[in-house]
């Protein structure tokens, strides 16, 4: 354990999930020093969600399948066939495999033209201003997505050379909540799990870096995840956590 300031004022937008961990961090104490962090890409670094439901709207209703708002939600940290196995939930008949991979492809082709309207204004000044302060702390940054789309998305966003390492849909076998892609991109980071910080706003995510013996940070719908281990009101709370 290390000293922390000890005005506790700062960290109040952050409510842990422990009594623990709030204690210790209004005395003024940091349960960790992290040497790197693990950002999911999706809902944390920005925001793909509308394309998404766009996109898998657009396949739901050829197949005349019933999709809103509230399923794609679900699909969040979700692979892109498994998520395709939620869309089909409501689908009576049998589907092949390849028939699957079709309909996968199908969505993931206009996924990627909706993609294509994303511009460096996508990226708040939050999140850009946040990480550039993490970088200069000396934190080593990582991104821990599910996503194949991951680098076509961060060249969109004007991140294409920013991350220390790019752990992402291309490089694992297991999605989340497998911590997988976590492991890796702590690998690539040359650090332990408990050395890192994941931050997600999946809960999907949140167990799969738990799993992965990280701790979370959690935002978005995943802050009121009893798991996660600190639960974030915006991104700029991580210069409170790390
Ligand atoms: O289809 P892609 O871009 O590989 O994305 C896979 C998954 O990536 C995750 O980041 C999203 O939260 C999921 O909703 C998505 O299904
Ligand atoms: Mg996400």
């Amino acid at each position: 354990m290390k000293k922390g300031k000890a005005d506790c004022s700062i960290f109040q937008p952050i409510y842990l999930s422990s009594i623990a961990n709030k204690f210790a961090i209004c005395m003024g104490i940091k349960m960790k020093e992290y040497k790197g962090i693990i950002f999911d890409l999706d809902g944390v670094i920005c925001f793909t969600d509308h394309f998404h439901y766009l996109a898998w709207k657009k396949i739901a209703d050829k197949l005349g399948v019933y999709f809103d708002e509230v399923i794609n939600n679900r699909l969040r940290g979700v692979s892109r066939m498994e998520s395709l196995e939620i869309v089909l939930e409501n689908y009576d008949k049998p589907l092949t495999e390849e028939e699957k991979v079709k309909l996968a492809e199908e969505k993931n082709d206009y996924y990627k033209e909706l993609l294509k309207d994303m511009t460096t204004a996508d990226l708040s000044e939050e999140v850009k201003e946040t990480l550039v302060k993490l970088r200069e702390k000396g934190l080593k940054l990582s991104i821990g997505s599910s996503s194949k789309n991951t680098k076509f998305i961060l060249e969109r966003i004007g991140l294409s050379d920013f991350f220390d390492a790019i752990s992402d849909g291309n490089n694992i076998t297991k999605s989340k909540p497998d911590p997988e892609v976590f492991l890796k991109a702590a690998e690539y980071l040359n650090l332990k799990p408990e050395e890192c910080l994941v931050v997600e706003d999946a809960f999907a995510g949140v167990d799969g870096a738990i799993a992965g013996d990280f701790d979370c940070a959690a935002l978005g719908d995943a802050a009121r995840y009893e798991k996660a281990t600190y639960k974030l009101n915006g991104f700029d709370d991580l210069l409170t956590v790390c």
